[in-house]
């Protein structure tokens, strides 16, 4: 982050928070394949993606999260918990319809608006934390650990399993990765595209905590959150913030060298057809 960034930061986080200390603010929903309920006592805002069967990350969800997430911080809320409204799959990563046979103009917006998203929830001021009720593999896995905290329901998967489908995870879901993960782990899951059950996640750090229940997973993000209750909010999201700004100014600066490399790597005959295979193997699967 260079010092115009970070000024325009302190700026934001200090109209944000020097008058409206004890104040509560209700946030509204803004997208239709998301839903966002404030708690009005805590002001901890639900952000529940709500693309069933699978939370596949297509254009439109993610510009409903987008969305979401500056409404989340515009309208001052407490902290932002990020779950699903599906009882097995917390997200199941970019929508693979997004990147087969794609139309070149929307590609692009698609791409554009995940950076956009990933740039938005890695680097909120909000306190942020998933509640991962349900698988959640490679974009899925790039969203739980964008977040600050996770906590997660035994039984299910969470990794970065793109080697596995002849992907590249490009740098900054590496980053994100390896803000959670210590550096050796996360080298040898990256390659192997490893899938972590819950319990494997927990004793290596992918995830903080495991809960049994939806609600017990969203009650452990808010005592989470608590653990904020004496830091100033202004001090705390700047910490956050200078902490992560190697990261978010990696993909500030390289946003358009990113794009061109996925839209290369995308359109290569081979990705088309090994994207088909994969998708076959999928839906065969529900045959
Ligand atoms: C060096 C330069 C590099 C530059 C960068 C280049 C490239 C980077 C590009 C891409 C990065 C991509 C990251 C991703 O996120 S790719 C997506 C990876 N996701 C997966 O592999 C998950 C696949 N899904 C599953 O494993 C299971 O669906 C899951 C465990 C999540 C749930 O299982 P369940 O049994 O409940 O449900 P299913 O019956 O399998 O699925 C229902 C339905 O949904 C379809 N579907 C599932 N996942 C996806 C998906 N990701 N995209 C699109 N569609 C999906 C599935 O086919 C079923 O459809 P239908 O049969 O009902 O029609």
């Amino acid at each position: 982050m260079n010092r115009a960034m970070m000024m325009s930061a302190a700026k934001n986080l200090l109209t944000r928070y020097g008058s409206t200390k004890n104040n509560i603010y209700r946030c509204m929903s803004t997208g239709k394949l998301t839903t966002v309920d404030v708690n009005e006592k805590s002001g901890v805002a639900v952000l529940t993606m709500n693309r069933l069967p699978v939370n596949g990350l297509n254009l439109e969800l993610l510009r409903d999260i987008r969305n979401d997430i500056d409404e989340i911080e515009g309208n001052k809320c407490r902290g932002l918990i990020l779950t699903s409204a599906s009882s097995s799959v917390f997200s199941a990563g970019l929508d693979i319809m997004e990147m087969y046979k794609p139309n070149q103009d929307r590609l692009k917006e698609f791409w554009t608006t995940l950076q956009d998203t990933w740039l938005a929830l890695y680097g909120s001021s909000v306190p942020t934390a998933a509640a991962i009720n349900g698988h959640s593999p490679a974009g899925g896995c790039l969203l739980a650990t964008s977040c600050e905290y996770r906590v997660m329901l035994p039984k299910f998967t969470i990794g970065l399993n793109e080697t596995k489908l002849g992907i590249v995870a490009p740098k900054w879901f590496m980053a994100t990765f390896c803000n959670v993960l210590p550096r050796r782990v996360a080298e040898m899951a990256l390659t192997q595209g490893k899938m972590f059950s819950s319990e494997e996640a927990l004793k290596v750090g992918l995830v903080d905590e495991l809960a049994q229940s939806k609600e017990e997973a969203i009650e452990k993000c808010q005592q989470f959150f608590a653990t904020f209750a004496k830091t100033n909010p202004f001090a705390r999201a700047m910490t956050k913030q200078q902490f992560r700004s190697k990261d978010l100014q990696q993909l500030e600066d390289e946003k358009a060298q990113d794009l061109e490399a996925f839209l290369f790597f995308v359109n290569q005959p081979s990705v088309q057809k090994g994207l088909g295979i994969y998708l076959d193997s999928l839906k065969a699967k529900t045959k």
